[in-house]
């Protein structure tokens, strides 16, 4: 490439130039042509990550379609479906009634239906609310039912003349203050006002009750990060509903084991180790100041997708790993360490307890379930996989890949058998994003062919939930298109909240330390009221200027109300014990005349009805409605009602005991609320 002297012309360097065109030239031919042959050279493929991934799903999909239709054409013709009727039962044994309202009124009907008509079928109650105070509190609508039934057993009569027998075999007890018969044969309830009063008086007595209900034990599966990845805001909303759901099963005395399934194993941990050992070889003695893991986590994934060495490595850690090699081992925890310093930041902050039992945990028991599978002879070998099609489920499950590693199907068996046989629970709910229901479901339907389990004994639950959203409706992310860092969602609530508190002049009132527990509270509080609030079904949206607002349905105009409340009895100088003395003399019934009153004293009633609501249906949004509504029915009471009246100076002149004890009732039965929400109180705000 010179001339004869030695020296390089512009000649030479424009016919290097060709060459290294024409090469060029035939590469980009080469990598066309495999790309329409749709089957993309290894080289062309690193340039075009995005392209590379969808390959890989477009590969796994078809997979699974072929899986889909083999197991289409195996499916027998479908039987005439004769429709079993779901199994009614009652999860929640409720021993006593407590305060539940509804349940101590059904007892009552239903005796008086007995009493009124022997001979009739049992016939069940209908028991509701009123929507309009003018019918009375509650309501009994079964006569309209049982009117029809009795034709069964000869008796001919109208709905409102079996009302109007029903009602005269009441026994009104001190519970019933007046019937009337209305309409086509409803029966309007109206509660004895003392009653209302005395279970007031006994929040302030003996606090807040539950029904009794019987002790069972559960295991509530939430959070679940991923080590090496981003704690993100669905991990957010399942850390938060299940602590929630936590609180209420523990609320009414259940065992609870809060479990943290968090996914520290698999493949992807072979190649974190074996990047550890290039990037810290000495890693054994010195733990490696690894800040930021997922910069980490990206590196050693462009080593195993580009490095054929490498991925050779990194695949022989895993089976390492999985045989708890001691070394690897080691390097495998100072990655999980750094994961989960990050998670316990954030349940620290959310007053979260968990437990972490991650996927790891069960490597034996994988082992175990996959030979219990294989000796049951459920297994079908597809392809190098290992498949078990449960009963009337659309998909398999994997539980052996072909390069003999579990997957996360055979995690969530070895999960469902542990809980039931070791944990020995009666309920078992898995609080994951609605997105992986059919995953869910078709575990649940392989313990059952398996025998672990009969929907009759035990409740196999997935608490699915939707995703959250940013204002503009679309994926919740950061401005620059990126997945939210929660710590930094959690720093932001707070900076904006206590903007909020410095906007209401909240520092002028409150020292430092009450400041920074409000401006805590609150944020936290919003941003758990905000989720729970809203049906977990749906999606929902994120905004901190919404919850934040402190007139509308949010945690802060709660917790306004709350410390407004508390400081009455605080500015009186009045403590519980002095205001019990004082209500000592009426045998702690609370004397309800306004109807103001009336109304606040039944609100607080209705807390253990709405508790047995929430109990069944797992939706804590209703909660959130009832606390609501308390609040907004006390602030009524609150304008009409003078609970302290003071002289021109500001000198106390009188003090309505029966109103403070109502005014420290509702306080408690907030306190409750915000206790099962997971919602920080502030007494002072
Ligand atoms: N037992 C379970 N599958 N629990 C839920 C695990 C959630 C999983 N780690 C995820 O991030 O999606």
């Amino acid at each position: 490439m010179s001339n004869s002297d030695g020296h390089f012309t512009a000649e030479d360097a424009a016919r290097v130039r060709l060459n290294e065109y024409n090469e060029l030239y035939e590469k980009l031919a080469h990598q066309l042509q495999s790309l329409q042959a749709g089957t993309p050279d290894e080289e062309l493929l690193d340039h075009l990550p995005a392209f590379k991934a969808s390959l890989a799903t477009n590969n796994k999909l078809k997979y699974r379609l072929e899986v889909l239709k083999k197991s289409v054409d195996a499916m027998p013709p479908p039987a005439k479906k004769t429709k079993k009727a779901a199994p009614k039962i009652n999860y929640v044994t409720v021993e006593d009634y407590g305060d539940s309202i509804v349940s101590r009124l059904r007892e009552i009907f239903a005796k008086a239906q007995a009493t009124a008509y022997p001979t009739a079928p049992v016939f069940p109650v209908v028991v509701t609310e009123t929507s309009n105070p003018k019918f009375g509190d509650y309501q009994c609508n079964s006569a309209l039912g049982l009117s029809k039934l009795l034709k069964t057993v000869n008796i001919n009569e109208a709905p409102p003349v079996v009302a109007k027998k029903i009602v005269a075999a009441v026994e009104k007890g001190d519970l019933i203050k007046e019937l009337e018969v209305a309409g086509p044969g409803f029966i309007n309830v109206h509660l004895q006002h003392d009653f209302i009063g005395a279970h007031v008086g006994s929040i302030l007595t003996a606090g807040v009750s539950s029904p009794k209900i019987t002790k069972r034990k559960a295991v509530v599966d939430f959070s679940a990060p991923n080590i090496a990845k981003e704690m993100h805001v669905g991990h957010l909303r399942s850390t938060i509903i299940g602590d929630s759901i936590c609180r209420l099963l523990e609320f009414v005395g259940f065992d609870v084991a809060r479990i943290n399934h968090v996914g520290d194993w698999g493949t992807q941990f072979g190649m974190l180790v074996a990047h550890l050992q290039d990037t810290f070889p000495n890693y054994l003695v010195e733990t490696p100041p690894i800040a930021d893991l997922q910069s980490f986590y990206k590196e050693s994934k462009q080593r195993f997708d580009a490095d054929k060495t490498f991925k050779a490595r990194a695949y022989e850690c895993v089976v390492k790993l999985q045989n708890f090699d001691e070394d690897i081992v080691k390097g495998w925890k100072l990655i999980c360490d750094v994961s989960r310093a990050d998670f316990n930041r954030i349940y620290q902050r959310l007053d979260v307890t968990i437990i972490e039992r991650g996927e790891s945990f069960y490597q034996q028991r994988m082992i175990d379930v996959v030979a219990e599978l294989d000796a049951a002879g459920v297994l079908k070998t597809e392809e190098g996989r290992r498949l078990m099609f449960p009963t009337d489920c659309t998909i398999p499950l994997t539980v052996v890949k072909s390069d003999g590693g579990f997957t996360y199907d055979t995690s969530d068996m070895a999960t469902i058998k542990h809980r039931i046989f070791e944990e020995k629970a009666d309920w078992l709910l898995y609080v994951v994003d609605a997105g992986q229901s059919l995953h869910l479901e078709t575990i649940y339907a392989a313990a059952r062919d398996l025998g672990y389990y009969t929907p009759e004994e035990k409740r196999v639950q997935h608490i699915g939930f939707g995703l959250v959203l940013g204002e503009d409706k679309k994926k919740f992310r950061t401005r620059a298109g990126d997945t939210v860092r929660l710590t930094e969602l959690l720093d932001e609530g707070v900076k904006r909240s206590e903007e909020k508190l410095r906007e209401k002049g909240r520092h002028e009132v409150l020292n430092e330390a009450e400041l920074a527990a409000a401006k805590e509270a609150v944020a936290y509080g919003c941003i758990k009221y905000a989720d729970l609030s809203h049906n977990r079904i749906n999606d929902y949206v994120f905004s901190f200027d919404r919850m934040l607002d402190d007139r509308g349905n949010t945690a802060v105009y709660l917790l306004y109300c709350y410390a407004r409340i508390r400081s009455i009895a605080r500015n009186a100088g009045l403590t519980r014990k002095d205001l019990n003395e004082k209500l000592a003399a009426q045998n702690g019934v609370i004397q309800l005349k306004h109807e103001a009153e009336v109304r606040l004293g039944k609100q607080i009633l209705k807390f253990a009805d709405t508790l047995l609501l929430v109990l069944d249906t797992l939706l804590l949004n209703t909660l959130c409605e009832y606390v609501y509504t308390l609040s907004t029915v006390y602030t009524d009471f609150y304008g009409f009602c003078q609970v302290i009246t003071k002289d021109k100076e500001g000198k106390i002149e009188s003090i309505d005991y029966n109103r403070l004890a109502l005014c420290e009732a509702t306080a408690d039965t907030m306190a409750a609320c915000f206790k099962i929400l997971g919602i920080r109180t502030l007494e002072k705000i």
